[in-house]
């Protein structure tokens, strides 16, 4: 169905098109010119009328003219920017199109030939029944979701960690907020949060504590004392003189007293009374995570899951040093199975990490932002990719944001969000980041190798429960009503 025809000048990147008919932006259309097919993606609509331009400034006329009974002729064009041939090795077109050019829309054949090819189906383009389906294999080369708040990021991760497990891939999502854990994603597989401190290094230690490496006579006492226990309790367990479970419970007093060993001859008291605070501090909030009798993170790892470790009732900093020793051990363990087939993780992993801008912040040195940005560099020969995802992409590091080759960008309307996502990104045009502000929720801009060309995306629909999804509020003051009708007598609710 002819839509309209090229007018004015193109370019081989671009072409105006003056409508016939009423289309919107993110659909796709063909230009037929010197015996080429080339497909073109709509970017921009605009209005105008020949007869009531910007320059008129007599209200007066417009109204004349509508008392007249007269119709204003008015006019509708489309920025189409110019995709690829359709040849089969989608190449760039040679020429531009002339003015004159008929438009029409793609057709299904035209379009599922380009975008159904891939391997798990993420969702439909938009304004059409062609459904885009992602190849898996790019998703090595990482991949960051990236949207304003409410407009689908965790249907986004849902959709696609439940796909993935269906082909046996192996997901693990570091649950911030505790959406997923719990939830109806299939092949889900609960992790808990516990960290075994043999397996921690005196940074991760010095991490979960809080206590930061410019703090340096504490961080110095921290590092002695965890690295004199860590040696002498693998010592006792050698010799079977203590074992995993009166560690858990001595654990406290073990490690206190080895912060008196060290800081025997420190002469800044006040930096010792600073680390027994914190540990205690830390002991007293989040004893639950230490756990001696816990193996490697890695065991929990399952093939064909989506492993989802809950980290909703960690603050910050826990949560930077739990997911950082995830990273460092699915990094380390990736290699020792790469050098040797027999020994550590044996399938690779896509690892989900949530509010990107806080734990790959830009402006602090998490450790989770170092084991992320050397994921993000030498993951892929091992089969690690990472999944960042965030509603505040200009608060990402750069560095690991524009290594994210693939990208899935849902509505984002913040311009330096915008400027920053297209700074960083080498596969994104300006008309197509402009027209992120006009998707609606659960719409999306898909680019990278995850596709073959940019695809405007109308993501599935999660079928099921996700503990973030907005809450039906009607639903919940009708059911908690009926609750206190039908208990009015026990509970003395709403009073
Ligand atoms: N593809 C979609 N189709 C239909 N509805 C959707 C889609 N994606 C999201 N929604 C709905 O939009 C609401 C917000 O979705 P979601 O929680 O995924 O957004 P979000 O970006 O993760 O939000 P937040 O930043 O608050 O976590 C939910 O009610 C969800 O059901």
């Amino acid at each position: 169905m002819i839509i309209g025809y090229v007018v004015g000048s193109a370019t081989t990147q671009e072409a105006n098109v003056l409508l016939e008919k009423k289309v919107r932006s993110g659909y796709y259309v063909t230009l037929e010119y010197d015996d080429e097919k080339v497909l073109g993606l709509v970017t921009l609509i605009t209005t105008g009328s020949p007869l009531v331009d910007d320059s008129l400034n007599d209200i007066e006329l417009i109204q004349r003219i509508k008392q007249m009974g007269n119709k204003i002729p008015i006019y509708m064009k489309a920025k189409v920017k110019l995709l690829c041939k359709l040849d089969g090795k989608l190449s760039q077109p040679d020429l531009p199109p002339v003015a004159g050019t008929p438009v029409r829309l793609a057709t299904n054949e035209e379009l599922s030939t380009i975008f159904s090819e891939g391997t798990i189906r993420i969702g439909k383009l938009i304004g059409s029944d062609v459904e885009v389906r992602i190849r898996v294999n790019a998703l090595t080369r990482h991949l960051a979701i990236l949207a304003a708040t409410g407009s689908g990021k965790s249907n986004t991760v849902a959709v696609l960690s439940s796909r993935l497990s269906e082909v046996f891939g192996s997901v693990l999502i570091f649950d911030y907020h505790g959406e997923y854990y719990e939830s109806d994603i299939k092949n889900l597989n609960d992790i808990e949060p516990k960290i075994n401190p043999l397996n921690l290094t005196p940074d991760e230690f010095a991490t979960l504590l809080e206590i930061r490496e410019n703090a340096t006579i504490q961080y110095r006492i921290l590092r002695r004392a965890f690295k004199s226990f860590l040696e002498e309790t693998r010592e006792k367990l050698k010799n079977g003189n203590v074992n995993y479970n009166e560690l858990n419970i001595n654990f406290r007093n073990l490690i206190l007293k080895k912060v008196d060993e060290v800081s025997k001859n420190e002469k800044r008291k006040d930096s010792k009374d600073e680390v027994i605070n914190k540990i205690e501090d830390f002991l007293d909030r989040y004893s639950e995570i230490i756990d001696f009798t816990a193996g490697d993170v890695v065991d929990k790892i399952k093939i064909g899951k989506v492993n989802v470790i809950n980290l909703s009732s960690l603050d910050e900093d826990a949560i930077d040093a739990i997911v950082s020793h995830y990273l460092r051990k699915i990094l380390t363990s990736r290699k020792e199975n790469k050098m040797k087939r027999k020994i550590g993780l044996r399938f690779p992993v896509l690892v989900v990490i949530e509010e990107a801008h806080v734990l790959l912040s830009k402006d602090s040195n998490t450790l989770t932002k170092h084991w992320a940005g050397r994921i993000a560099r030498e993951g892929r020969k091992f089969g690690v990719g990472l999944i960042i995802v965030s509603q505040r992409p200009k608060g990402i590091d750069e560095n690991i944001l524009s290594q994210m080759t693939n990208k899935i960008i849902l509505k984002m309307v913040e311009p330096s969000d915008k400027k920053y996502v297209l700074e960083t990104s080498d596969n994104l045009s300006e008309d197509i980041v402009e027209g992120l502000s006009a998707l609606d929720t659960g719409e999306a801009v898909i680019v990278g190798n995850i596709v073959r060309m940019p695809a405007i995306v109308k993501i599935d629909k999660f079928e099921g429960k996700l503990a973030g999804s907005d809450p039906n509020l009607i639903e919940e003051w009708k059911r908690a009503k009926e609750e206190i009708e039908e208990h009015s007598d026990v509970l003395n609710w709403g009073e």
